[in-house]
């Protein structure tokens, strides 16, 4: 990116000058320490990155108007919920809209499907993925969605992952945005060929996720000094599907670029914190393909959506732990969405 800077000339000056008082009285810490660790680049470290990725970010948001019917800023499908897990799709599905979708669909087992209704008359559940036509029976809904999010809570069971590799062959050939977490890492784990050249997937392993995918595509143990290089080149393998391996740093990466980001976040490690990450993800992949590269500066759109969805999360869980300290769970970070979004995206 930095040497992609000359369409924000006009607007660094003034653009730095607001993230400087913005930093300083949300974080009341040294402005170049809170730039760096908000954004840095492969090799480049700089308060005009971090405010250029903010700006993309900020670019792709749709706005607010009386003009737009129910359901254009997005409808997103979280595919799973099983037995086991309720939270992890519940905390994906309310989190895309929360940061601003219209619907949103949970396609989960038929157990757990009144569990995750009851946590919410927000989200529409459909208790289909064990169905024997789980396949017809999501497939009817996707000519409808705008994004699916495949994974969270989703369980390893042999049946629903198999029901799962067909809706994901059903979504690629309808060029649906899939954000792939969780169990659905699991999937691409086994079967990496089926979102190998998918441009319009992203996925989003935690630190053993990661390890499982790259062992399975490259066969190389984990480098764990070399996080950038190591998402880079297994974006390049899988044919430029974007990567956000998520940690201390998250490092994001298309397989032409890497980006980092290091917003502050947070000491607290509860569960779902990544399920809020790939909700917010799922509808922010929709704002930016299409807004497109126009509005993102010729920088790929999945890549600044996945900035975005990081940004957020970690800013979620810094508020949320300013409030409740050592009690903060991934419900307090939800309830942040709304204010993080506006202190970052909407300044
Ligand atoms: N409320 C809910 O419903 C929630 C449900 N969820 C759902 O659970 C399902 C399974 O997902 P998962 O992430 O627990 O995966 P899995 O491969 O079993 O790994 C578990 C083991 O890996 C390790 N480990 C993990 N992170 C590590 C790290 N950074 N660095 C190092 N080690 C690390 C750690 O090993 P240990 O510390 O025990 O040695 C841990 O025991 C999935 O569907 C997901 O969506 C979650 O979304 C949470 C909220
Ligand atoms: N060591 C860390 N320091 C700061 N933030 C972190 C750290 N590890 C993870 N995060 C942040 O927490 C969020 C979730 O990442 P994490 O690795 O916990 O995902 P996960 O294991 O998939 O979560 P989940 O419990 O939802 O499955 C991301 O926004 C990430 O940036
Ligand atoms: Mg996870």
């Amino acid at each position: 990116m930095a040497t992609r800077t000359g369409a924000w000339a006009a607007v660094a000056a003034a653009a730095v000058v607001a993230v400087l008082s913005a930093a300083l009285s949300l974080y009341g810490s040294p402005l170049d320490a809170v730039l760096k660790r908000a954004f840095s680049l492969h090799n480049a470290h700089s308060v005009k990155g971090m405010e250029d990725a903010l700006q993309l970010v900020r670019n792709i948001v749709p706005p607010l108007t009386a003009k737009k019917h129910k359901g254009q800023d997005g409808r997103v499908g979280v595919v799973g919920g099983c037995r086991e897990y309720t939270g992890a799709p519940y905390f994906a599905a309310i989190s895309a809209l929360k940061v601003g979708a219209d619907l949103s669909h949970v396609f989960c087992t038929q157990e757990a499907a009144p569990v995750i209704k009851a946590y919410s008359p927000e989200l529409i559940v459909h208790p289909v993925l064990d169905s024997p036509d789980a396949v017809h029976d999501v497939g009817k809904w996707l000519p409808r969605l705008h994004a699916l999010v495949v994974g969270p809570g989703l369980g390893r069971d042999d049946v629903l992952l198999s029901n799962v590799k067909d809706i994901l062959e059903a979504s690629k050939a309808r060029g649906i945005p899939i954000v792939i977490d969780a169990d659905g890492l699991w999937l691409i784990a086994q079967q990496p060929a089926l979102i190998q050249g998918y441009q319009k997937a992203v996925l989003t392993p935690n630190h053993v996720e990661f390890s499982r995918l790259s062992e399975a595509v490259l066969g190389d143990p984990l480098d764990g000094q070399d996080r950038r290089g190591a998402v880079l080149r297994l974006s390049q393998a899988l044919g430029n599907v974007t990567v956000v391996q998520k940690g201390e740093r998250d490092v994001i990466s298309d397989g032409k670029q890497v980006l980092e980001c290091s917003q502050e976040g947070s000491g607290r490690r509860c569960g779902g914190q990544g399920d809020l990450l790939s909700g917010s993800l799922g509808v922010l992949v929709h704002w930016a393909l299409q807004a497109g590269p126009e509005r993102t500066d010729g920088f790929s759109p999945l890549l600044v959506a996945a900035f975005g969805a990081c940004t957020l999360t970690r800013q979620c869980s810094h508020q949320a732990f300013q409030k409740h300290g050592r009690s903060t769970t991934t419900t307090d970070m939800i309830a942040e969405v709304g204010p993080a979004f506006s202190r970052l995206f909407e300044t």
